[in-house]
């Protein structure tokens, strides 16, 4: 695969003087999801409005599709489609009217035969002569992304894209992203919802205060930095863990009445079986086992928390 988006040494500092991104580098990869994660004012927004050509970057260099953002704008915006947090439209404007002109605006020859599709496709196309004020919700996210397509871009941002919806709109709207990727959109979609970014990501980034902590394979990042444990429950309840099971480190919980081991998700097997037998040998007796593997979430807190503190993994 090659990188449809090349952000190269970015740093961007407001005229306030804050520096909300420090030395940026990224590759986006062409047909791929990428989800950037990161806690309330990390500088998501800021990278993907630099990479619009919305904001101006300080130092570095954004390249969409081989084209500089800031020498050859509207060449690079073409190439772009970004959905936005925010309702940003004429509310009293008609559905066909807002993409025809989201269309016109990239100066695109009108193609009256897409827009229907498209509109079919966001499950619109029974309302493009209502206005926008007379829809609900959900239809409102649903006309953003239509006009952020309404000029067939390659590569489609999504700020946020179901902060805020209920769970079925958010299961669609997580089709359609998948459907829009499976016609060759490259996707970028920013979310603080770690469970989003879990089910939908190639890759994830990880923002945290204007820095690129991490860029990884989502399965290979919980591999990597997720945990299991395995929860023996036990028949009698233990005062102390035995010295046999020490190298473990063992935590005993509920009172003695569970042993859980908690270890690497990458680990090898055989040390669960080599556990269970050193249990026995210290005829400890168990009535129920269970594992758990630590989410998306739980790398994604230890991240950003470990980086507040200083601690180093
Ligand atoms: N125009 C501006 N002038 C000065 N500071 C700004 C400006 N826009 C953003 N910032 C600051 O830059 C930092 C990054 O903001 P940004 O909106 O990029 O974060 P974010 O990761 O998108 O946050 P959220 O998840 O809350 O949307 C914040 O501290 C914010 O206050």
């Amino acid at each position: 695969m090659s990188a449809i988006i090349s952000v190269q040494g970015l740093t961007k500092t407001y005229p306030s003087g804050f520096q909300a991104l420090k030395n940026v580098n990224l590759d986006i990869q062409r047909g791929e999801i990428f989800a950037l994660l990161g806690p309330n004012g990390a500088g998501k927004t800021t990278l993907i409005s630099i990479i619009c050509g919305i904001v101006n970057p300080g130092d570095g260099r954004v390249l969409a599709d081989g084209k500089d953002v800031v020498q050859d704008y509207r060449a690079a915006r073409q190439k772009i489609g970004l959905v936005p947090q925010e309702l940003a439209v004429n509310i009293f404007e008609k559905v066909w009217d807002t993409v025809q002109f989201s269309r016109g605006l990239f100066g695109k020859a009108p193609n009256p035969a897409y827009l229907e599709q498209l509109l079919r496709d966001l499950s619109l196309w029974d309302k493009k002569d209502s206005k926008i004020i007379a829809l609900s919700g959900g239809m409102k996210r649903r006309v953003l992304i239509a006009k952020a397509l309404a000029h067939e871009p390659e590569i489609l941002f999504l700020d946020e894209p179901t902060a805020g919806v209920d769970v079925e709109l958010r299961r669609d709207m997580w089709q359609m992203i998948r459907t829009l990727r499976e016609k060759g959109v490259t996707i970028i979609l920013t979310t603080h919802y770690i469970e989003e970014a879990e089910e939908m990501a190639d890759r994830i980034g990880v923002i945290n205060k204007g820095e690129l902590m991490l860029v990884e394979d989502k399965t290979a990042l919980m591999k990597k930095l997720g945990k299991k444990q395995l929860t023996l429950q036990l028949v009698e309840p233990l005062a102390t863990i035995p010295a046999p099971l020490e190298p473990f480190c063992l935590a005993l919980d509920h009172g003695g009445n569970t042993l859980v081991y908690t270890y690497d998700a990458d680990a090898d097997p055989q040390v669960i079986t080599t556990l269970l037998r050193a249990v026995q040998n210290a005829h400890i007796e168990f009535r129920d086992l269970h594992t758990t593997q630590s989410s998306l979430e739980d790398i994604f807190v230890s991240l950003v928390t470990d980086s507040a503190t200083g601690a180093t993994a």
